[in-house]
């Protein structure tokens, strides 16, 4: 185990110990994980509130405010934890909240990424639930490196999760949900077919050929970190869902170019859905 992980293990497993007994909700724990570190404390107060638990949630603590590699909240059964940009970032933090997991013998984990993406052919703002992570070639899987050899891994996610995820969708006003192929690239910018980076090697043709390929192989998002999100949580055993909400049409353009207030809006959608998904689950829906 790592010194960032053992350093958290004795005060987790306290916290998550004391969510599990709580009389009035059953013992399971819901793992919400995303990019940003600001968005995923927005996400433990708002849970906090929408879960009624006590207080406004304004003094929620980082349990990792020892490192500043991610940070880490907990509001009742829920753990909410930021994952920075891309495959390696989130990899890390993953080994290191699944040994938690395993040592503070948690079971009945869900683990939902919910995150940002860009849309194929779909309007912004859009929420897409991922069936299958994919890699940049459109193929179903994961290559880990191990040693001298690539591994090659399954990005399935958990089909039931996500049809419930849909459905609860469908309960909120004007929330356009679909469920879909996610692409996951190790690349904001040429790696997602964007002209508008430092670096452009490809023409503009290209681009708008390559995207409408992603589209024909039933691509609707493309984000950063899905595909070993999907591996990882798939080999351990842990029901997973991807869930994200998409900032721009990327067959309309590179540039994600809503307004502040807009864009804020469409980043709370996974958040709403995601907390409507786990009040259910607790059974305290009216
Ligand atoms: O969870 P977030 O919204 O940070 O995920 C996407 C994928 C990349 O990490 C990042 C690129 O802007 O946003
Ligand atoms: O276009 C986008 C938007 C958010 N995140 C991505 O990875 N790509």
């Amino acid at each position: 185990m790592s010194i960032a992980a053992a350093s958290l293990c004795g005060r987790w497993r306290a916290v998550t110990q004391t969510a599990l007994q709580r009389p009035t909700m059953r013992s399971t724990l819901f793992v919400c994980v995303g990019g940003s570190p600001n968005r995923m404390r927005d996400f433990a107060i708002f849970i906090h509130q929408e879960l009624g638990l006590d207080g406004d949630g304004s003094d929620i603590a980082d349990i990792c405010a020892g490192t500043d590699r991610y940070s880490m909240y907990k509001a009742g059964p829920v753990l909410s934890i930021s994952h920075g940009m891309g495959i390696p970032s989130i990899s890390i933090m993953l080994h290191e909240l699944i040994k938690l997991l395993h040592h503070a013998k948690c079971r009945d984990v869900t683990i939902i990424r919910i995150g940002t993406s860009g849309g194929i052919g779909i309007e912004p703002g859009t929420v897409v639930i991922t069936d299958i992570a994919v890699d940049a070639f459109f193929r179903p899987q994961f290559e880990q490196v191990i040693l001298d050899k690539v591994v090659i891994r399954n990005t399935q996610l958990d089909q039931k999760l996500a049809e419930s995820l849909l459905r609860c969708s469908k309960e909120i006003d004007d929330f356009p949900t679909l469920i879909g192929h996610t692409m996951c690239t190790y690349d904001f910018y040429e790696g997602q077919g964007r002209l508008d980076g430092a670096l452009c090697s490809f023409s503009k043709e290209e681009k708008c050929e390559y995207l409408q390929k992603a589209y024909i192989a039933r691509v609707r998002n493309i984000e950063m970190e899905s595909s070993v999100f999907a591996a990882m949580c798939h080999l351990c055993g842990l029901k997973a869902a991807v869930v994200c909400v998409t900032l721009l049409d990327r067959l309309q353009g590179d540039q994600i170019t809503h307004s502040h207030g807009v864009l804020t809006e469409f980043q709370k959608r996974p958040q709403k859905l995601i907390s409507s998904f786990i009040r259910k689950q607790l059974q305290m829906c009216t």
